[in-house]
């Protein structure tokens, strides 16, 4: 690491400073006696993206002076993003003039050299698949402006791809060979997301030779690493790994090597597997609100807004019988108010506790979830009744509408998902529970709401049988706390708000809405990342950081700073370059 240090006299204009590079990180104080509290711009050597000989530009366009005293390091500089998400990056530019040629040959050497050794996971070659179709239909546009320069600069070659076709991402890297790369990128939105996950995760089990079907079989952690280029109308992963939904930002996540593991859940049905989620799976009001604004998809993102709203007027609520595996209680809760950011403990510890057969066993993870064997039934708990909506998210799912999101403290990568019970109640509680999602309130803390810390769950319809009585006396938590009143003025499935009163009984329990004149079916769908499910009952286990994504999670800008934004002290120091 020594030999990587160097120190000299470099300028910048006309100032000189006095540069010194460490291993860890390269400095530049300006030698000059106002600058009496020796004020340093402090870059760590991971967050160099780039070193170039001459006087270079790269955004928004490359223009290079190719002179012999010159060279210009690019590297991370934050700004910030306001309010709860995390921080914005930019690309930070700076030109250092040396006396000689030697020297400037010397610096470039050095700097090239640190980067190697202390960013170890920086990809040297990507598969990139853009969906044409994302959101604005704005993803070429982006990936050619603003991410590839920056693949340039880093020395990265990449493979790109635009799809012509739903899927044909998924089954690319299901199919064909990927000998060589580091890393896949996803240019669109958590649809196009959710299709690289499938394909990265289907291919590791592939050539692990695991068989995806069986929800007892712990599945092999993938090594290639995802990035995500933000261009879809919905980039929810994206947002809640990142903290900002912002092209550059995620193109210098990926140039640096940053490597964020994410928790994925498997859902199942008796059979076989169905899906991945690493957002949400919604029953009830989310998957109606997805299976709605299919109807609409001419709206574009409105759609949502729309559809929440016609969803939400229609006042349903769902029978179901809803089993979980608690989480261990001692490690983490949903309502611990703490939020996983950058270099969170919780995950770290729970890289220690998922992988610690290696050493016991030889093995990543230990074969076979035990708790799915006859002998571990007890373990599981059993709540039954009617629902508004029952959502398992492993990770906060936090989005620009709601910037705290469905679980404001999940944890990205602790191996568990945050289960959402919202019990059947009046349409004001209903509005109050998803007003909450919107601000600083805690949407838990309502009479009809539960949330649990599991590893896995299982949802089913109720028997008929058991649906009838429930029917009358309604199951779990007690009427009156969660918004109803003891005299019964809940009916069915579904009741309009502007009557209160259920519509005409249709035959296998469906009711007529007075307002939409549509039938309300007796059970919802699954709404699974935005994607609605083939299948009702369903089985869902996590799987602790199954993924790598290149991100670091949110970061606290507070915390980077160490104190307030105006300290002086913190700001010599600090990492955060204004
Ligand atoms: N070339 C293509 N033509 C049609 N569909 C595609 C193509 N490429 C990808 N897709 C599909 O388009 C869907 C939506 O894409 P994406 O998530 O990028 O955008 P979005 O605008 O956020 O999506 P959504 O419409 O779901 O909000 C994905 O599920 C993906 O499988
Ligand atoms: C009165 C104010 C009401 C405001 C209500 C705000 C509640 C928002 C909660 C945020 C939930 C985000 C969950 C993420 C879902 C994504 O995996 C998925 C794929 O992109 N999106 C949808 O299913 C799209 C459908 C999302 C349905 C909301
Ligand atoms: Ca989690």
């Amino acid at each position: 690491m020594e030999a990587e240090r160097l120190e000299s006299s470099l300028w910048v204009g006309n100032k000189r400073y006095r540069a010194v590079l460490t291993g860890w990180h390269f400095n530049w104080t300006e030698v000059d006696k106002k600058n009496r509290d020796k004020k340093t711009i402090s870059v760590p050597v991971a967050e160099v993206v780039g070193v170039e000989e001459g006087r270079v530009e790269i955004l928004p366009q490359k223009v290079v002076e190719d002179t012999d005293k010159d060279f210009t390091v690019f590297y991370v500089k934050r700004s910030s993003s306001g309010g709860s998400s995390g921080l914005l990056w930019r690309l930070g530019r700076t030109q250092f003039s040396c006396p000689g040629r030697v020297l400037r040959d010397q610096w470039t050497k050095h700097l090239r050299a640190a980067l190697k050794t202390h960013s170890p996971l920086r990809p040297h070659k990507l598969l990139v698949f853009i969906n044409p179709f994302g959101g604005k239909k704005k993803g070429r546009a982006i990936y050619h402006s603003v991410v590839a320069p920056l693949f340039e600069l880093a020395g990265i070659s990449s493979h790109v791809i635009v799809t012509e076709r739903a899927n044909q991402a998924r089954d690319h890297l299901l199919k064909k060979d990927l000998t060589g790369f580091d890393g896949v990128v996803c240019v669109g939105g958590d649809g196009m997301f959710s299709e690289i996950l499938h394909g990265v995760i289907g291919r590791t089990q592939q050539e692990a030779g695991l068989c995806e079907n069986d929800p007892a079989v712990a599945l092999q952690p993938c090594s290639l690493h995802i990035g995500i280029i933000p261009a879809g109308s919905t980039d929810c992963v994206c947002y809640a790994t990142v903290g900002a939904i912002d092209p550059l930002t995620s193109a210098l996540h990926i140039v640096i090597g940053d490597s964020q593991p994410l928790d994925v859940c498997s859902v199942h049905d008796a059979a076989a597997l169905v899906r991945y989620s690493v957002s949400m799976l919604g029953y009830g009001f989310y998957g109606d609100v997805l299976a709605e604004s299919e109807k609409h998809r001419w709206m574009g993102p409105l759609r949502y807004d729309y559809s929440g709203t016609m969803v939400y007027l229609s006042n349903r609520s769902y029978a179901g019988v809803v089993q979980y595996l608690p989480a261990d209680p001692l490690l983490s809760s949903p309502r611990d108010k703490t939020r996983c950011l950058s270099g969170c403990s919780v995950c770290s510890r729970s890289t220690e506790r998922l992988f610690h057969s290696f050493s016991d066993s030889g093995s990543l993870y230990s074969s076979h979830f035990s708790e799915f064997s006859s002998d571990s039934e007890g373990d599981w708990v059993s709540v039954e009744g009617r629902f508004r909506c029952v959502s398992l998210t492993c990770m906060s799912s936090s989005c620009p509408r709601s910037p705290y999101g469905l679980s404001p403290s999940a944890h990205l990568a602790d191996g568990t998902g945050d289960l959402i019970l919202v019990w059947e109640t009046n349409p004001l509680g209903f509005l109050k529970f998803l007003y909450r999602h919107t601000s600083t309130q805690d949407q838990f803390d309502l009479p009809f709401v539960e949330v649990h810390r599991v590893k896995a769950v299982r949802f089913c319809l109720p028997s008929s049988k058991e649906e009838e009585s429930h029917g009358e006396t309604g199951g779990g938590a007690d009427e009156e706390e969660r918004g109803y009143g003891a005299a019964g003025s809940r009916a069915g499935s579904q009741q309009h708000l502007a009557d209160g009163a259920a519509g005409p009984e249709k035959p296998g329990g469906a009711f007529l809405c007075g307002l939409c004149r549509s039938a309300a079916p007796a059970a919802s769908v699954w709404n699974c990342d935005g994607e609605i499910l083939p299948v009702t009952e369903i089985l869902c286990r996590v799987h602790g950081q199954l993924v790598r994504l290149y991100a670091r999670g949110i970061e606290d800008a507070a915390a980077l700073h160490g104190c307030s934004e105006d300290c002086d002290e913190c700001e010599r120091r600090c990492i955060f370059n204004k």
